[in-house]
């Protein structure tokens, strides 16, 4: 279902044709639009009837009439001759052989009349007029013989829609209109009700944003009060600023929200990537249900709770202000200075806005408040049903429930389970019924062993399984926003490593502990230590000379390997090396940033750089470099204190700010985070999670970019980043779980041949990378490899292949990176100035534009 979108002005009177909800009150407006008048009472050939009359049927007419039996929605008064009618009420009128009877709303007869023609029992239809029992009735619907066995219609006047306005009954008059079986009842209720049921805004103005109506099976169950329906329609202040696909985001996250897609069920998932404005859709969702609802235009919430990393609590105000201003709703952020209480006590605030760490810390007072709508951010992390946060949220009691995440969440069907269970609880029935329904033969169905009826089955499963979760979930692609972001020009610089680092690096592959590694036993191989530590020496010598000198400081006799490792490397540092005076050039890397950060202050004096590594040490590292070449910086990493980290990150976007640069932890502070006061991104160290440099990378190439996007990601050349990077990128990374923020090396399973790849120094290549694309060119010039087809290759889905759609976001893949702009840091016509500056450190560049068409 689709919100209507009102591109024209139509009449007034035809607003309310199109809501129908409880027929007596939809009579009434009508009455009202159309003015009534006894003049065209006996229009269309159904004269006024008074019983009883001639019988002139065939025997085989009266029986099959006396066998029919038809219900009719009527409005009633009593007959006179005036030109004038007041209509008095609404009734029910039942048609069964050739009588007539006519019922009230609470079911009483109140008229009667037999002997009719056949031929006028058959016309009887809507718009017509009859006069029974003394009463004069015009016909406004019809009612299906369920509606009238299960007593629905005397409770709602389930009649089909009245007559449209346009109708021959348009020129009627109405002096007064009939009693509702819903209060109110006297004329001054009911005209102040018309007014009160107006829509907030006018959804007749061209690009309005209506939101759709609820079907008559949700009227019977959430309109108990037969209130009249009213257009929910999204304020035209913010439906100005909404892309086409937060239009529909509303609109979904609106349906699931009313229990509109499924019955009894309120709960969704959005999962936009990242960037898509997920925190506007909340924002335009929330705005309308607490002033709109579709029954008597009565709010459908009063309080939101929203729940969110830490990082994001003060982003999630601003957003408000963003976009409603401060007058509109009142926003309470949860801090060490504004506890819970405040919220409590204040009636002001309708939106409590808290990081998951203070709800599990304010619990208790958060469970007595009445909340009706639970936004989760970033929520995939409820994917643990077992873990305190999820077992938190679950106890509250509210119903309406919202995941918002960036990070796709098929990739593992038990936390996919979870998540669902967190906003539907009980849709997909228990979890060891799930196991056995979807995830067996879901995960069967990847097994080489499978049969082909094992196969099918598994289709069959994970498609019921989309089909049915599809309901509640949407997640739509970077695509949908490309058209309105700047280019982004993406490279991957192969930088060549120092002398220095050559030097510890082979000291290191030739190590006890390495050398242990590869034995094949890989129970308690300390093969992550050795891992760890070639990442240190590539980021750069320092960092691993200060993790010797910590380890020979250490008494404990734990930590053995890490000893072993570290054998004889002091003495390939010089005798007199100090770790906190370091040199650039003994990194090939830091040579590079060095460089490439001159360039971009000298050719981009405006421009800002968003400098981010997965590691505090590096960071402090990057920051000495800040300082001694004088650019101006911000730094938030984990140990930022919550409370400051907007505004961090509101003083380096903002054109006033003198920084250049702004040092990120991606581990710390990547998601969520609007940094586009940036728009050069260096990736100094690279993470075995795809899903985190993904999540870095979308910090600047977002939605309110003004400037063409740089993003670098810098790699040692030969090296463990390099087999880091090429995991990332093979079909090995988009084995499922890897995509997913919070695996790390640790989850990571090795296999001997893989660490012998790992731990193996290829000192000649100019990029291995390159070498193993198996790419013709020798790196002269600019070389795309069009031979090959797009390559679409999704991310990896359990779900199969019913969800496997194009995917911007997704790491990248080996036949992609080889269709990239690739060329040997030798190559002379460079005519990019900042790869320009930087090409004696870099031995190899691969570089791939986005949106170049509108490149400036
Ligand atoms: N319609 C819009 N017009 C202009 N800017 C927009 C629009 N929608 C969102 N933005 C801006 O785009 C940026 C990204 O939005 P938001 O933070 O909501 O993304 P997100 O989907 O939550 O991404 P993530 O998964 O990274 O958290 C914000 O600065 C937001 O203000
Ligand atoms: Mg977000």
């Amino acid at each position: 279902m689709k919100g209507r979108h009102r591109d024209s002005h139509l009449t007034a009177g035809n607003s309310f044709t199109s809501t129908h909800c409880c027929l007596s009150y939809c009579i009434s407006e009508h009455r009202s639009m159309r003015e009534l008048s006894l003049e065209t009472l006996g229009v269309g050939g159904a004269s006024v009837h008074s019983a009883p009359k001639e019988i002139t049927e065939s025997k085989g007419q009266e029986e099959e009439l006396d066998s029919l039996v038809k219900y009719f929605s009527v409005v009633w008064c009593k007959a006179s001759k005036k030109k004038h009618k007041k209509w008095e009420g609404d009734a029910v009128l039942i048609v069964k052989g050739r009588s007539f009877i006519l019922k009230d709303l609470e079911g009483k007869d109140i008229g009667k009349g037999i002997g009719y023609k056949f031929k006028e029992l058959e016309k009887i239809e809507e718009g017509h007029t009859l006069m029974i029992g003394g009463k004069e009735i015009e016909i406004i619907g019809i009612i299906s013989s369920e509606d009238f066995n299960s007593g629905r219609c005397f409770q709602f006047g389930g009649g089909s829609p009245a007559v449209p306005c346009s109708s021959q009954t348009s020129s009627k008059c109405f002096s007064k209109p009939f009693r509702s079986i819903c209060k109110p009842s006297s004329k001054e209720n009911i005209r102040d009700a018309f007014q009160n049921y107006k829509p907030r805004h006018d959804p007749y103005t061209p690009n309005s944003l209506v939101l759709p109506q609820p079907d008559k099976n949700h009227q019977r169950m959430f309109n108990k009060n037969c209130l009249p329906l009213v257009d929910v329609v999204i304020d035209p202040h913010v439906v100005h600023h909404l892309r086409p696909h937060q239009k529909e985001g509303i609109v979904f996250l609106y349906e699931c929200v009313m229990g509109m897609r499924m019955n009894g069920r309120y709960g969704a998932i959005l999962a936009d990537e990242m960037g898509l404005g997920k925190t506007l859709q909340c924002i335009s969702l929330i705005w309308t249900l607490q002033c709109q609802g579709p029954y008597g235009g009565k709010p459908v919430i009063k309080k939101t709770l929203i729940v969110t990393p830490g990082s994001l609590v003060n982003n999630w105000r601003k957003e408000f202000k963003k976009w409603l201003g401060s007058e509109r709703i009142k926003i309470f952020t949860v801090d060490q200075d504004h506890k819970v209480e405040e919220f409590i006590k204040s009636v002001f605030y309708s939106v409590l806005v808290i990081s998951y760490e203070m709800l599990l810390r304010s619990l208790d007072q958060i469970k007595n408040i009445k909340f009706d709508l639970l936004i989760c951010d970033e929520g995939h992390r409820l994917k643990n049903s077992a873990i305190k946060t999820t077992t938190a949220l679950i106890s509250l009691s509210c119903e309406k429930r919202i995941i918002l995440t960036g990070t796709p969440i098929q990739n593992d069907l038990q936390e996919f389970f979870a998540l669902i269970d967190f906003v539907n609880p009980g849709v997909l029935g228990s979890l060891s019924s799930y196991r056995k329904i979807y995830e067996e033969p879901i995960i069967m169905l990847r097994e080489p062993s499978a049969s082909e009826e094992e196969k099918e089955l598994g289709e069959r499963r994970a498609a019921e399984l989309t089909r049915l979760t599809g309901l509640f979930i949407l997640r739509r692609t970077q695509e949908v926003i490309n058209k309105y972001l700047p280019p982004k020009i993406e490279s991957v610089l192969f930088c060549r490593p120092a002398a220095l680092q050559i030097e510890l690096y082979k000291k290191l592959l030739n190590s006890q502990a390495v050398r242990f590694c590869l034995q094949g036993s890989l129970e308690n191989s300390p093969h992550l230590i050795c891992i760890g530590a070639l990442k240190k020496l590539c980021n750069h010598p320092c960092l691993l000379f200060n993790s010797i000198k910590g380890k020979e400081c250490s008494s404990t006799c734990d930590g053995n390997e890490e000893k072993s490792l570290y054998e004889g490397l002091l003495n390939v540092f010089p005798a007199d090396y100090n770790p906190l005076v370091f040199i650039e050039k003994e990194s090939g890397k830091l040579q590079v940033l060095s460089k490439l950060l001159a360039v971009i202050h000298e050719l981009r004096p405006t421009e800002k750089v968003v400098l981010v590594s997965h590691y505090t040490q590096t960071l402090n590292i990057l920051q000495d470099i800040c300082k001694r070449y004088g650019y101006a910086y911000a730094r938030l990493d984990g140990q930022t204190p919550i409370t400051q980290r907007q505004q961090i990150v509101d003083n380096f976007n903002s054109k006033y700010s003198s920084d250049f640069i702004f040092l990120l932890s991606s581990k710390a502070g990547g998601v969520g985070l609007n940094l586009i006061g940036g728009s050069h991104l260096i990736l100094y160290d690279i993470d075995w999670n795809p899903a985190t440099d993904i999540q870095a990378m979308s910090r600047v190439w977002r939605d309110g970019q003004k400037h063409a996007v740089h993003i670098y990601r810098l790699l040692t050349t030969g090296t463990i980043e390099e087999k880091i990077y090429q995991r990332q990128i093979s079909k090995q990374a988009l084995s499922g779980a890897v995509v997913d923020l919070t695996k790390t090396s640790e989850h990571i399973q090795f296999s001997v041949e893989e660490l012998k790849n790992l731990f193996t120094l290829h000192e000649s290549s100019h990029c291995i990378t390159h070498d193993l694309l198996a790419c013709e060119c020798t790196g002269e010039k600019d070389h795309t490899d069009d031979s090959l087809e797009k390559f679409a290759l999704s991310r990896h889905c359990q779900l199969g292949p019913h969800q496997q759609k194009c995917n911007s976001l997704k790491p990248l893949s080996m036949s992609q990176l080889k269709q990239w702009k690739h060329f040997s840091g030798d190559h002379l016509n460079l005519t990019d100035p900042f790869l320009e500056r930087i090409r004696e450190n870099v031995s190899f560049f691969f570089q791939n534009i986005t949106n170049q068409a509108s490149c400036t």
